[in-house]
């Protein structure tokens, strides 16, 4: 067992720290004083204050030599949704958090902080501010999901406060900002290729968007919370931007801020989903033959077709959250960072 790190000690780690949130997360944790060490995989920047790592998560001894000296951990890494691989996300998401845990212990940490998913109480079908207390979903809507759910298990049931290790969770929604590498690269390949003309349904589900800001600032304030007197010790949070939005009303104001047409013709949602479980169908049977990644998945058509907006009254209470950025505002600084991805660019 490892000597425990000074409390209070301003070194900590971000895991994932080169992804869209964790580098974001870096940035502000620099700004606060913090110093960071990043681990992982794949190396995207460099910054002064900040000893880069690369290494898989689930070699421990990796991990070790990133975990020295470190009181505090964030864990904010994971195979990206799309790669929809099973194997990839339960060896990444549930023996890997395992490895991560083991080495936060052997490493001395007091706090881990895990980046979760509101998405692990989500069945594909409607979530209208939806608590903490929502049970998690049986039928999650794909590998990723599935084992978002196993990794936050495991996160919370290793909070153990007679051996001094805290763990919390934050469950984001729709995370979009500067740099993000899916949510609008997406929108706007689907707008070049013509798909953007429909709405899904009668297009007033809404939906929790959140501004990478706002999920920063959750993290932190939950790593400067976590103590053992607190309340907040192996419990998941939702952090929102408070401010529901119909989908298609945020990716009309994306698309028409980046130069495009806002969609405009409805479909009904049961007709889409049905021709997207055809689809997936036909893909999964031609896969020995062929391989095509459609636009339009199951999941995909849910997450455009129903309500899911969560409740951050619980973050509010026990954390002294409120978002920083402003729907509207984290909207236009999304628009003006991606001039690349504007019409006719
Ligand atoms: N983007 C979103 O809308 C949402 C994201 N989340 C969660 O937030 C976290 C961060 O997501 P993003 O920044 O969007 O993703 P991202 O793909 O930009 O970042 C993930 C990082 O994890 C790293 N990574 C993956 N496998 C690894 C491994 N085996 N060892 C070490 N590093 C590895 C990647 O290289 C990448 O830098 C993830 O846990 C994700 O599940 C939760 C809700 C919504
Ligand atoms: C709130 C939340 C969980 C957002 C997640 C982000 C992505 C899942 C979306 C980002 C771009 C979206 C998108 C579609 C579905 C959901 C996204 C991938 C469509 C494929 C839905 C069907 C269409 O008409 C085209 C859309 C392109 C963009």
């Amino acid at each position: 067992m490892a000597t425990r790190v000074r409390p209070g000690s301003k070194r900590c780690a971000v895991i994932g720290g080169s992804g869209f949130l964790g580098r974001h997360l870096v940035e502000k944790l620099l700004d606060r004083g913090y110093s960071v060490s990043l681990f992982d995989i794949r190396q995207s920047y460099e910054l002064p204050g900040v000893t880069f790592h690369q290494g898989d998560l689930c070699d421990k001894q990796a991990l070790l030599s990133a975990l020295k000296d470190v009181s505090l951990v964030f864990h904010c890494a994971s195979p990206a949704p799309s790669s929809d691989d099973r194997l990839l996300f339960e060896r990444v998401n549930i023996q890997g958090t395992q490895t991560v845990i083991q080495a936060c212990l052997d490493a001395g940490v007091q706090k881990l902080v895990l980046t979760s998913s509101a998405s692990v109480v989500f069945e594909g079908t409607d979530v209208k501010n939806g608590k903490e207390d929502l049970p998690y979903a049986k039928k999650p809507i794909d590998y990723y999901t599935q084992t978002k759910i196993e990794q936050e298990k495991l996160v919370l049931e290793a909070c153990n406060k007679p051996k001094g290790f805290l763990t919390v969770a934050i469950r984001p929604h729709g995370i979009f900002g500067p740099r993000d590498p899916q949510l609008v690269p997406t929108l706007v390949d689907a707008a070049r290729r013509g798909k953007m003309k429909f709405i899904i349904g009668d297009g007033t589900n809404l939906v929790d968007f959140t501004y990478v800001e706002n999920v920063v600032h959750g993290h932190i304030l939950a790593a400067e919370h976590l103590r053992a007197d607190s309340p907040i010790c192996g419990k998941p949070y939702h952090i929102t931007n408070d401010e529901p939005i119909r989908f298609w009303d945020f990716m009309s104001e994306v698309l028409v801020g980046l130069g495009y047409a806002a969609p405009r013709f409805h479909l009904p949602y049961t007709l889409v989903y049905g021709l997207a479980l055809l689809l997936w169908l036909l893909t999964w049977i031609l896969h020995p033959f062929m391989s095509f990644k459609p636009t339009f998945t199951p999941m995909r058509v849910a997450l455009a077709g129903t309500y899911h907006y969560y409740s951050c009254e619980r973050a509010k209470e026990h954390l002294g959250y409120k978002p920083v950025v402003s729907l509207k505002e984290g909207i236009a600084r999304t628009v003006a960072s991606y001039p690349h991805l504007r019409r006719g660019a």
